[in-house]
């Protein structure tokens, strides 16, 4: 089965292409600018067109949340119109479209975790266009699994655990707030979930299989526990460690408004698809030992 993916960089896509390693049948592919670029319409029809794949996955996109506030109208091309011609292209081949979403469609209102068929009412300018790109893949291709994912972190690119332990190299003490709720999801386990649909789905693509899933790793924190977390492991494997600082949002000044729970019930794609992620702290601590091995002098 070969599987395209948008982006060659994402961290999603990226970790895509490592699970995909040694495992047979699968040939991952990733395509990114500029051959395939999301505010040339065309140019993502034409990419996909021409590489004939059994399955798309919609990993690109535009992931800025602070900068999009400013930015609308570029998150909207990026995240709406290359959503849809990516969804479009695999629809005229005849081949579903896994897209991923986010947890920030939500406002944060809901006491629980939250439902795919929640109501939506996303805070933030990245959040409104990806909704919007929900909506473009939904309509451009019936054969549609739209993930939603939420705080997303892996050896590669840019995400928070990166970014506190890049951190607690020259600081003793940081300020991260405690009122946000979520899920810690590993990309690595994205990766691996996704593997999975794209087996169900080759072998049985029934109606039930199409639609919106939560994809997230299981339990949740906020993002000053997810930091502890992140400290603990890396100092008990000899890498940097900071105290943290547990502070409210309105201590943590940003353009765009995060929701205060953005959980995410992922018992759809276990009762549909028979997969769950592992808890977030085993892949948190797994994807820190191997960041602070990585970083360590041979
Ligand atoms: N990161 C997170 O916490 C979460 C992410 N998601 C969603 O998951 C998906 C993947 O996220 P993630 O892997 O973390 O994202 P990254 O920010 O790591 O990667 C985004 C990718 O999109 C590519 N891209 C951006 N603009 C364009 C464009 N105009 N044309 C082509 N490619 C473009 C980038 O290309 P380049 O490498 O060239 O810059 C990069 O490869 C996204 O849809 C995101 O909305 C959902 C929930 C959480
Ligand atoms: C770096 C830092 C962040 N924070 C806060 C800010 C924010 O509320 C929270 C997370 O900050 P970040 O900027 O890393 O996260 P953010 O960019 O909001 O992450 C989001 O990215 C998009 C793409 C998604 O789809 C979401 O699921 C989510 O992962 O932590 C601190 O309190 N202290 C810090 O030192
Ligand atoms: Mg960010």
């Amino acid at each position: 089965m070969k599987i395209l993916v948008t982006g060659r960089e994402g961290q999603i896509a990226r970790s895509l292409v490592e699970q995909a390693r040694g495992r047979p049948n699968i040939v991952m592919e990733t395509v990114g600018r500029p051959e395939l670029d999301l505010v040339k319409p065309e140019s993502v029809m034409a990419a996909i067109r021409e590489r004939k794949p059994d399955l798309v996955v919609s990993a690109a996109a535009y992931t800025a949340v602070d900068q999009a506030e400013d930015d609308v109208d570029m998150a909207l091309t990026v995240n709406a119109g290359g959503a849809r011609a990516a969804a479009k292209a695999a629809a005229e081949l005849g081949v579903p479209v896994v897209h991923l979403s986010t947890d920030y469609v939500f406002s944060g209102d809901k006491a629980g975790a939250y439902l795919e068929d929640d109501p939506v009412g996303p805070q933030s300018a990245y959040g409104r266009t990806k909704l919007a790109g929900e909506v473009a893949v939904a309509d451009a291709n019936p054969k549609h699994v739209i993930l939603r994912t939420a705080w997303a972190y892996s050896p590669f690119g840019r995400n928070f655990v990166k970014t506190m332990l890049a951190q607690a190299q020259t600081r003793s003490s940081i300020g991260v707030v405690c009122d946000q709720f979520g899920n810690p999801t590993s990309a690595l386990d994205i990766a691996d979930g996704i593997l999975h649909i794209a087996r169900a789905l080759a072998a049985m693509p029934s109606a039930d299989k199409f639609g919106i899933f939560h994809l997230a790793g299981t339990g949740s924190t906020s993002w000053a526990g997810f930091a502890e977390n992140i400290f603990v492991e890396s100092r008990s494997a000899g890498g940097p460690f900071a105290a943290v600082q547990r502070i409210s949002t309105a201590e943590y000044p940003s353009k765009a408004k995060r929701p205060a729970n953005s959980r995410l019930s992922t018992d759809k794609l276990a009762r549909v698809y028979g997969w769950r992620a592992p808890d977030w702290r085993l892949s948190c601590a797994d994807i820190v030992r191997r960041l602070v091995q990585e970083a360590a002098p041979t």
